[in-house]
């Protein structure tokens, strides 16, 4: 008997091991966000005065949020341990390591370059780390990275400035920027304000992918339509909310890129079972799954695909239905599309030959 005839003899319908070896794309998963146990571990060896503890269970405990404004507080934190470009290069190249490990081929790394430069790290050294750690990354371990830099906007218009300088300046942009976002608190930080901003990082190229309806309702989903000319949603988690909003993304196909256990761990929303993720897919919205910042929500991208095919109940089809969706609501060129799908579908068909 074949491992795919005892399961089906047993009537087993356990996706992660199907999930594991699922070639994969990831468009939302923020990049001091992504900093492992492992890593923030190396990084506190550094800089022994910082604040984030580094045994695992005590880093457990400093991970558990009480809202949204605590984890930026102890994401703020974990920012505070990179200083050094090297810091940046280790960050970003480990990063690369752990989600080759997942089998993700492809993945748009949203980056805060405003945290590190107002921190003191040279803007061209900065560039030249993400750079260097994209390139050894592809060579040496197979995933492909493209950058997404945000603007913190509650950090301010100043952060906005900086952030489309470092995005459009041909001295500094880096050949893996493909978009520009908007991330941080959204209570208090409208998005019309930063029109201008987006305008400048379209003009040059960029893509417009900002979180909204992340922790306000679905009227900030529609300021980053109309103002922003989102072409994708952080989260849009509120659109669930609002029956013609949910039909406008279907129609124009913009993607939300849903991150379930993300929102529970923030207390955006009560408990998985009352995500919205079933109501987007029914009204036909292209979702896409993402993790967010994995280790600081103790979850990864295959722990997220998992999570969607209890909630949407989905079988090996679905999943890579779902994985074939993140292709196609991403940055990459068309013959990188049609590679990585096809490569999906291969992996599927493998799987439930006989
Ligand atoms: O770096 C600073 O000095 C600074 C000053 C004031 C405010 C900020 C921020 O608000 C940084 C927020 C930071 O959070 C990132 N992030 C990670 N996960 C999420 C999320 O689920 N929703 C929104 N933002 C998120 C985001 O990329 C910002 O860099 C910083
Ligand atoms: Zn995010």
């Amino acid at each position: 008997m074949t491992d795919h005839d005892q399961r089906a003899a047993a009537g087993v319908r356990d996706p992660h091991a199907f999930i594991a070896g699922l070639p994969k794309a990831e468009l939302h998963v923020h990049h001091v966000g992504s900093a492992s146990p492992r890593i923030v571990s190396q990084l506190a060896a550094r800089h022994p005065d910082s604040q984030v503890p580094t045994d695992p269970e005590a880093l457990a405990d400093f991970f558990t949020f009480t809202d949204f404004a605590h984890f930026i507080k102890v994401y703020l934190s974990v920012v505070d341990l990179i200083r050094t470009p090297e810091d940046v290069r280790l960050l970003t190249y480990e990063i690369a390591r752990d989600m080759a490990r997942q089998q993700i081929r492809y993945a748009e790394l949203t980056i805060t370059p405003f945290s590190s430069t107002r921190r003191g790290i040279d803007a061209r050294a900065f560039m030249d780390a993400i750079e260097d750690a994209r390139k050894s990354a592809e060579a040496e371990f197979g995933t492909v990275l493209r950058w997404c830099f945000d603007i913190p906007g509650e950090a301010g218009l100043e952060s906005a400035e900086e952030t489309v300088r470092l995005a459009t300046d041909d001295r500094l942009r880096p050949e893996g920027l493909v978009s520009f976002g908007l991330g941080g608190p959204e209570i208090g930080v409208p998005r019309p304000q930063f029109k201008p901003y987006f305008d400048r990082a379209i003009a040059a190229g960029l893509r417009s992918v900002p979180h909204a309806g992340e922790t306000t309702g679905p009227e900030t989903v529609w300021d980053a339509l109309n103002h922003l000319r989102a072409e994708r949603i952080g989260h849009g988690t509120s659109s669930a909310q609002d029956p013609g909003l949910l039909a406008h993304l279907a129609e124009q196909r913009i993607a939300l890129e849903v991150c379930p256990t993300s929102n529970i761990a923030t207390r955006a929303v009560r408990t998985l079972d009352e995500h919205p993720v079933k109501e987007f897919v029914r009204a036909g919205v292209l979702v896409t799954i993402n993790s967010d910042d994995p280790p600081m929500f103790g979850t990864d991208l295959n722990s997220e695909y998992a999570v969607a095919a209890r909630l949407l109940d989905l079988d090996e089809w679905g999943l890579a239905d779902l994985a074939k969706n993140a292709v196609e609501a991403s940055f990459l060129d068309p013959a990188g599309k049609a590679a990585l799908a096809a490569e999906i579908d291969t992996y599927t068909s493998g799987w439930l030959a006989p």
